[in-house]
């Protein structure tokens, strides 16, 4: 790499007023990640490192429509490839994903039911038997007759996670601490075979509708929706087999479907509250 050189503030007054230049960032965003890469052959010693890292700093603000506050939260949690590969991936939509509900139908015949009405689909992968990938429809898959029949339900294929590591088995008695609208408590009562009983708490009242619905939809029978505070739960009821705790989180992982997270700064505040 020929010398680079970090400019200085008067070359980055002139930017910011004439054009935001986003190749000119976009360039000097990667001239300064092969600094970092080499610091002691590349780098400006009398500089310091952090000089190059809040240069960065603020061009992948400009670039790719951060706040600094959050970029510097995300810079803190990853190295810096980390970071651009995540800023990277948070530019390309998540495929469309859906999950068989077992309790009314197979996979295999869910994908050829939606073959037969234009559904253009493959399973996830082979860690899931129940999820499916959606690359193009000529119908709307949040309205076909399946969907209206409890055959699946929309769900992003990490969600899936979170119930396949809680592994809950039929005749448990489990809590979702927080589960509006029922994506993660739907599928424990699909693995659960409707034996058993879940108790289904959001503290959110309006946000238990979402739940209910759901749950009448997907056939569901072994679930009790509730609305407590979840920090309430030891004095309302115990002597749970498995707990679920899916707490209000950043955002940052739905990035790519919701934007405006880059920029909500007081979303993170709340949470430092929690
Ligand atoms: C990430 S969402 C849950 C998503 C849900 N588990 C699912 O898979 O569909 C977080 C939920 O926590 C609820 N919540 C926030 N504070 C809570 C509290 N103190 N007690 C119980 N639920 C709470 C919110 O209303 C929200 O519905």
């Amino acid at each position: 790499m020929d010398q680079f050189v970090l400019p200085d503030n008067q070359l980055l007054g002139k930017e910011q007023v004439e054009t935001e230049d986003l190749p000119v960032i976009s360039q000097r965003i990667q001239d300064i990640i092969e600094v970092l890469n080499n610091f002691k052959e590349l780098g400006d010693h009398e500089r310091g490192r952090s000089a190059y890292v809040e240069q960065l700093i603020k061009d992948m603000a400009v670039y790719y429509g951060y706040s600094e506050y959050l970029l510097e939260k995300l810079f803190n949690l990853f190295s810096v490839s980390e970071a651009l590969e995540f800023f990277e991936a948070n530019e390309v939509p998540r495929p469309v994903t859906i999950r068989t509900n077992t309790l009314r139908t197979r996979r295999r015949d869910l994908a050829q039911a939606l073959i037969n009405r234009g559904v253009n689909l493959e399973p996830i992968g082979k860690w899931t038997k129940v999820g499916l990938t959606i690359f193009d429809s000529t119908v709307p898959v949040g309205a076909t007759p399946e969907y209206l029949a409890g055959h699946y339900i929309l769900q992003s294929a990490s969600s899936f996670l979170p119930v396949m590591a809680l592994a809950p088995q039929e005749n448990e008695k489990i809590l979702d601490m927080a589960s509006a609208p029922g994506g993660k408590s739907t599928y424990i009562a699909a693995l659960m075979k409707n034996t058993g009983i879940i108790f289904a708490n959001d503290s959110n009242k309006e946000r238990t509708k979402g739940l209910v619905s759901n749950i009448h939809r997907l056939g569901i029978k072994n679930t009790v929706v509730c609305n407590y505070d979840g920090r309430e739960f030891p004095t309302v009821l115990g002597g749970f087999d498995r707990v679920l705790l899916d707490a209000p989180c950043s955002g940052t992982g739905v990035i790519s479907k919701d934007p405006s997270v880059k920029i909500n700064k007081n979303f993170f505040y709340r949470l430092l509250t929690l």
